[in-house]
């Protein structure tokens, strides 16, 4: 048997805009795959080998190597609740930004991390959070018009709250590898990921095989359906198992957006019919998240049970 290889879809050309053939096919694409496999290879020219070579020789290298003291300092305010924070294991160092799509958010960040600033940083993580904003964005776009709910895409958009976490994996002791991320799914909407040029993201097939998620280039992201994705959908969309298995003899750095609704997410009515029944009850997303644990579904916080 082949191994499963992960589906790809292309948003680099010029031609992809709402309403041509381009843009109705890719839609398709895009569907299709966050169906079947929760998750697709997203390609795109946006990210310049400037901005890559910014965030994982210096940006994150930096910021992971800043005292605990120091980033011990990023815990959740009234401002940035519970989504902006700080946590470490032994191998595993992950670091949360809320807010990171505005500049302003992410230097009051920043200054907390380097009192006497660090623009560099403030720019290099508000640009790569702004492309995976935008990828986002037209992602929702095309499941919206495919699903033929396009009336509730502005109204959806305007109250996503946007997250980029950043990780480092250590590099392997004496080449044993070790599991860096445990199996989930994400609490989030949908989540971007970028990395650098060390593997370890495995995702889960619907038959239980893994796939190692290899970019093409430094400008490839993987895109994921999180658990709010999969109810808003009705149960249409699958949302994506992974973990991060490391091997090899150097660190691992990944920068990732995560996306969450601000308020209640309601299954639109155009997506309850015969064949989808109404699963899911409307839930607050943001507590969604907070009460959610390794092996907590969205089935046992709002489905229905039939
Ligand atoms: O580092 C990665 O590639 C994956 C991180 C991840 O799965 C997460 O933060 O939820
Ligand atoms: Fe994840």
């Amino acid at each position: 048997m082949d191994s499963p290889k992960l589906h790809v879809v292309d948003l680099s050309s010029e031609e992809l805009r709402p309403g041509t053939e381009t843009w109705i096919s890719t839609s398709k694409q895009v569907c299709h795959a966050l169906e079947e496999y929760g998750c697709f290879v997203l390609k795109c020219n946006q990210v310049s080998l400037d901005l890559y070579n910014a965030i994982y020789t210096a940006v994150l290298q930096d910021l992971f190597d800043l005292p605990t003291e120091i980033k011990q300092l990023i815990t959740p305010t009234s401002e940035q609740p519970f989504l902006h924070r700080y946590s470490a294991s032994s191998n595993h160092e992950g670091l949360s930004l809320d807010d990171s799509t505005s500049l302003e958010a992410t230097r009051k960040f920043t200054n907390l991390m380097w009192p006497a600033g660090n623009d560099h940083f403030s720019r290099s993580v508000n640009e790569i959070s702004k492309i995976m904003m935008n990828l986002d964005q037209t992602v929702m776009k095309m499941v919206f018009q495919n699903y033929g709910v396009d009336k509730y895409y502005d109204s959806h958009v305007g109250s996503t709250r946007y997250v980029t976490g950043c990780s480092k994996y250590k590099k392997p002791e004496k080449h044993e590898d070790y599991l860096g991320f445990m199996i989930h799914t994400d609490g989030s909407f949908s989540t971007i990921l970028h990395q650098n040029e060390v593997n370890g993201l495995e995702i889960q097939t619907k038959d239980g095989q893994w796939v190692l998620y290899e970019p093409s280039s430094h400008s490839s992201f993987i895109y994921l359906a999180g658990d709010a994705f999969k109810a808003w959908s009705n149960g249409r969309i699958h949302p994506c198992c992974h973990r991060v298995l490391m091997s090899g003899n150097k660190a691992r750095f990944s920068v990732g957006l995560f996306t969450f609704h601000k308020g209640v997410i309601h299954v639109p009515d155009e997506l309850i019919d015969e064949e989808h029944p109404l699963g899911y009850k409307p839930f607050n997303h943001l507590e969604y998240r907070s009460a959610k644990k390794i092996d907590y579904s969205i089935e046992a916080h709002c489905g229905v049970s039939l």
